[in-house]
């Protein structure tokens, strides 16, 4: 049976479909399903009277595929880390994924902070978790002095955890930089990522110990 010059067209079309529903890469399967649109319009536009339905529908399936792959390749950016963010994610976040990491951090506000800078007040509640990327955090109950937060440990977090007020004050004991995350924004932040909220309850049980433990990277009195 010859094959008339325009069905080619419609055999290009489903022949690239056929690769589209074959690889198993979501953006080459968009990539070949845009193509396979494309090359099946002409079909519709020449002939004798122009099929305008199949051709809208294959117009509004490629913008459709176009503004995903556009997402894909937003999605697939090297992740660029600041020189804050570098210096925190060396400081015991690189079991998590940069991506992911950098999302934490966008969350979070950066803050330079003057010598004596309070971040617990004693019988208050924690509203915020904080980590240190430089200087270190002196606590205190009472005036008695209990040692100090080396950057990269957690600030608050136990009294976040156990949904009490902190017992100490913690102060920057030295000028430094720190970030802060409000506690409720996290919660519903992590809530959302079971994935990375693992990760984060990981490192939150890390820090922790090394405190309880007062290993290197532990509370030095
Ligand atoms: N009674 C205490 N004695 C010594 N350190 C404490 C005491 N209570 C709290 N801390 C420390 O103060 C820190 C405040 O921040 P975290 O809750 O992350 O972790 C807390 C502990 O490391």
């Amino acid at each position: 049976m010859p094959i008339a010059p325009l069905d080619i067209l419609v055999h290009a079309s489903n022949i690239l479909l056929l690769v589209a529903y074959s690889v198993r890469d979501i953006l080459w399967l968009r990539w070949f399903a845009v193509a396979a649109a494309l090359t099946n319009i002409p079909f519709f536009l020449l002939q004798e009277t122009v099929l305008w339905p199949p051709v809208m529908w294959a117009c509004v399936f490629t913008a459709i595929n176009l503004a995903q792959i556009w997402r894909i390749y937003l999605q697939r950016r090297p992740v660029r880390l600041t020189g804050d963010e570098q210096r925190l994610y060396a400081l015991g976040f690189d079991s998590i994924r940069p991506r992911d990491f950098l999302s934490l951090t966008m969350l979070g506000a950066w803050e330079d902070a003057p010598e004596g800078k309070r971040l617990l007040e004693a019988g208050k509640p924690a509203e915020e978790v904080c980590i240190a990327i430089d200087g270190t955090v002196a606590m205190s109950r009472g005036g008695e002095n209990l040692g100090v937060l080396m950057p990269g440990q957690l600030v608050g977090v136990t009294m976040v955890l156990i949904g009490e007020p902190s017992p100490v004050d913690a102060r920057f004991a030295t000028r430094g930089r720190y970030i802060r995350w409000p506690v409720g924004r996290l919660r519903v932040f992590l809530d959302a990522r079971p994935e990375l909220r693992a990760a984060v309850l990981a490192h939150v049980k890390q820090d922790i110990a090394r405190k309880l433990y007062g290993t290197k990277a532990g509370v030095a009195a």
